[in-house]
């Protein structure tokens, strides 16, 4: 079983992919010391990384600078063919990749596996779309003047993620920003370095120019932020976590007025109408709600089902998760590993109490797993209600309230009753209703019966309070370019 580096490397199929230096203008560098990475599944250490000071950081985002330079000179062509043997690197070593995110993540191997080719499809998407970015010529607006506009790369990009998709959040910049022209500093969470590291020693074999892409991982992460904030060689900021942050970081940026973009919390309803398919409904709040164990920010948190079906829809929901897994990721037939920390268990322990406090129930689960440590049993209430904590805070764990409603309006309201805006679902079958819905929740995403909608083909992104800017499809490469006019006098 895995409980040290060595049992790691002996799980890997290449064992130089465990790499815990920094990646730093195409060094491989110790920092000036070292933190550790665990295994949420077991508790214990599995690696030590190093630990970049800010001095680093600086140093790091001045290759970048300098490295950008060159970098924006290569062709869109150039540029798209190392990104794309980068991916073909990602996919030929993908059961290595997914097997180091499950150890220091905890999500059962399938999902990262998973994770690891939604990671790369990202950097496949950009590697074609920088061949595409395009200007145009505007008819002049006086008899002697030529207007043309062009797209040029912002510079040094540098990019704060989270630990729950560890691969995926940094992929889903480091892709469109390096197709567009761009460099790269990313800052990985603390809990999952190695994820990021890894795609450093890939980046490097597949022939991306020294500073180009480059990872500073640190357990100091608000020092490494003001870095980012007050460089003035880092000319956009990208973050994905919680609203929170997201706030004290474009309050820090805001000095520099850096483009910023943030991909922040949500809260999204899961709507079930009585003209739904009950069973594909279950089928799909699952997939929504449980995959990675919850801990997703577009992970249904509140689902609403309609009077006629409520009772229905609990008991199959019920009866569903009772034949699903609790248990070690790297274990085959999980389903549910831990969550990522105790802080974590005791939020939904906290979001079960304040329900049942005010009159929920719980129909299943409610209690940590018997496994001990951050595993949780799979949990539903019923009777949930909008005042309950659930109702207004991301739960971030494997828990599922119901709550009824009458009519559409009701639903509606209760849905759009917060200052989130991320990703939101329903399962309804009259065409008219769809529409309907469809246009009148308040989120930069909406599902219709199905529960995953992440893909790179499409603009992922908030509104209100979960975020700025939008990333894949081919909007995605806009947040790393600048626009610009040339206006000649002929
Ligand atoms: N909209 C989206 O696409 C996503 C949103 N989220 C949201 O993020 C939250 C869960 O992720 P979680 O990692 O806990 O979120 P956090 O916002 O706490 O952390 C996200 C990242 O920011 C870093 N960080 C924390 N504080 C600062 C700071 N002051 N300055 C600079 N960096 C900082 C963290 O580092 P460290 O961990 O080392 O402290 C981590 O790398 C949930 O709210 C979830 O909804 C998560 C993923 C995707
Ligand atoms: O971190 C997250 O929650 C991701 O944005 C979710 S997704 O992109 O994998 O859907």
């Amino acid at each position: 079983m895995l409980d040290a580096t060595t049992d790691l490397k002996s799980l890997l199929n290449d064992p130089s992919l465990l790499e815990t230096r920094a990646y730093i203008g195409g060094q491989f560098v110790e920092g000036e010391d070292t933190f550790d990475v665990t295994n949420p599944a077991r508790g214990d250490v599995i690696a030590k990384v190093a630990d970049v000071s800010r001095a680093q950081v600086a140093g790091a985002i001045a290759q970048a600078e300098t490295a950008q330079k060159d970098w924006a000179k290569w062709t869109g062509k150039e540029r798209a063919n190392v990104l794309r043997k980068w991916f073909d690197l990602m996919m030929e070593n993908q059961e290595d990749l997914a097997v180091i995110l499950t150890a220091e993540m905890g999500k059962p191997l399938a999902e990262s596996r998973g994770e690891v080719a939604y990671g790369a499809s990202f950097v496949e998407f950009f590697a074609e779309e920088a061949k595409r970015i395009y200007g145009e010529t505007i008819p002049g607006h006086q008899r002697d003047k030529r207007i043309t506009v062009i797209k040029q790369p912002i510079g040094v990009a540098a990019s704060i993620t989270p630990w729950n998709f560890p691969n995926a959040m940094i992929t889903r910049k480091a892709g469109p920003a390096l197709a567009a022209g761009c460099s790269f500093v990313a800052r990985p969470a603390a809990e999952t370095p190695l994820s990021a590291i890894v795609l450093a020693v890939l980046a490097e074999r597949a022939g991306i120019p020294a500073g180009v892409f480059n990872v500073v991982p640190s357990s100091r992460s608000s020092d490494v932020g003001k870095e980012f904030c007050e460089n003035p060689a880092v000319r956009k900021l990208t973050f994905t976590g919680s609203t929170e942050v997201g706030r004290i970081l474009l309050k820090q940026a805001s000095e520099q007025v850096m483009k910023c973009s943030m991909e922040l919390g949500g809260n999204a309803p899961f709507i079930v109408f009585d003209d739904a398919d009950l069973d594909a409904a279950v089928e799909g709040a699952i997939m929504c709600k449980f995959r990675n164990n919850g801990q997703t920010c577009v992970c249904a948190n509140r689902i609403y089902v309609q009077a006629g079906v409520y009772d229905a829809f609990a008991e199959k929901l019920k009866a569903a998760l009772q034949k699903m897994t609790v248990g070690d990721g790297l274990k085959d037939g999980t389903d549910f590993g831990p969550l990522i920390t105790k802080d974590a268990v005791e939020k939904v322990e906290e979001h079960i109490a304040d329900a049942t406090s005010k009159g929920g129930e719980v129909i299943l689960g409610g209690n940590p797993s018997e496994l001990g440590g951050t595993f949780f049993q799979p949990t539903v209430v019923t009777g949930a209600t909008q005042d309950m904590a659930f109702a207004n805070e991301e739960t971030f764990g494997p828990l599922a309230p119901l709550f009824k409603f009458e009519n559409e309006d009701e639903v509606i309201a209760m849905a759009n009753d917060t200052i989130f805006g991320l990703a939101s679902y329903f399962y309804a079958n009259d065409l008219s209703r769809v529409y309907k819905v469809a246009e009148a929740l308040e989120y930069g995403i909406v599902g219709v019966n199905t529960g995953i909608i992440s893909t790179e083909v499409a603009p992922f992104g908030g509104v209100k309070q979960s975020g700025l800017g939008r990333e894949g499809s081919h909007h995605g490469i806009e947040d790393y370019l600048e626009m610009k006019y040339i206006c000649m006098s002929v």
